[in-house]
């Protein structure tokens, strides 16, 4: 396998004595698009930001292509080839899409050009736009941007915190499309969602976090017509029971 994240027995939280993360393992396969669902306060966007050096990581390791980035803090994760787009305050409202894209590569300038061309092949809109104040866009369309300006560093990784929170169903729905197909253009990526299930439908393979641990793992499918996960977290709206193939993974 070539692994391009893996946390391995991940504690951190926020205050002394409090463990927000619990003994969490995950990783991501190159190219994989994977989804961490679970419910409220279970440690999703902590896990995120623990690998983003934002947390206190107390034991555990964090490894990036096989070399430990435990506790690294975010400006070499970013050199490194980490993304993460943060759920709130992710653009620059009084700048322009441009010069927010701009901010993406200020640690290597030179490589402007053919990142914004990356972009805007993506993402078309954009490229329309770029003289437009990312303050003046829809809630999605921000999200593009802030997704965008973290490609602009073409990380190997890209962490996406949320990315369909207080958005309306279409935009939400076009932010899930947006990610599908970031993931298709070669970036491997890691997503929380609270929308679980329609993130599932996008995702390779999924995990559910359940108090810091990763209670439930197997493929997007799979998870998503597990009886005890449908049961535990995804509601009764499943219709499809007859796939069972996620795992268990520390007594969950
Ligand atoms: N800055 C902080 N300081 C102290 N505790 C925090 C901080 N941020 C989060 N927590 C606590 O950590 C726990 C996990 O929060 P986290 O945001 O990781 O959960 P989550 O699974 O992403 O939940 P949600 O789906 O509700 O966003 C919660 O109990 C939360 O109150």
């Amino acid at each position: 396998m070539d692994i391009v994240l893996e946390t391995t027995d991940l504690v951190a939280g926020y205050l002394p004595g409090v463990n927000i993360l619990n003994g969490c393992n995950v990783y991501v396969e190159r190219g994989e698009l994977v989804g961490i669902i679970g419910p409220n306060g279970a440690g999703k966007s902590t896990l995120l930001k623990a690998i983003f050096g934002q947390v206190n990581i107390r034991s555990g390791t964090v490894s990036l292509s096989g070399e430990e980035i435990t506790g690294l803090k975010a400006d070499k994760l970013v050199t490194k080839g980490v993304g993460f787009v943060p759920q709130s305050n992710n653009v620059f409202p009084s700048l322009t899409i441009e010069e927010n894209l701009q901010m993406g590569t200020y640690q290597k300038p030179k490589t402007y050009k053919e990142r914004i061309e990356f972009v805007t092949n993506l993402f078309p809109e954009l490229g329309k736009r770029l003289k437009q104040r990312a303050g003046s866009l829809s809630g999605g369309e921000r999200q593009m941007v802030a997704m965008s300006r973290a490609l602009m560093m073409n990380p190997s990784l890209l962490l996406l915190d949320e990315p369909s929170a207080g958005l309306s169903p279409v935009r939400q729905d076009e932010t899930f499309i947006n990610v599908a197909q970031i993931n298709r253009a070669g970036v491997s990526v890691m997503i929380v969602e609270q929308n679980a299930r329609r993130a599932l439908q996008i995702c390779d393979r999924g995990y559910v976090l359940d108090q810091g641990r990763d209670a439930y793992s197997g493929t997007g499918r799979s998870l998503m017509s597990d009886p005890k996960v449908i049961e535990l977290y995804l509601g009764t709206l499943a219709t499809d029971h007859t796939a069972t193939t996620s795992t268990p993974t520390q007594g969950g």
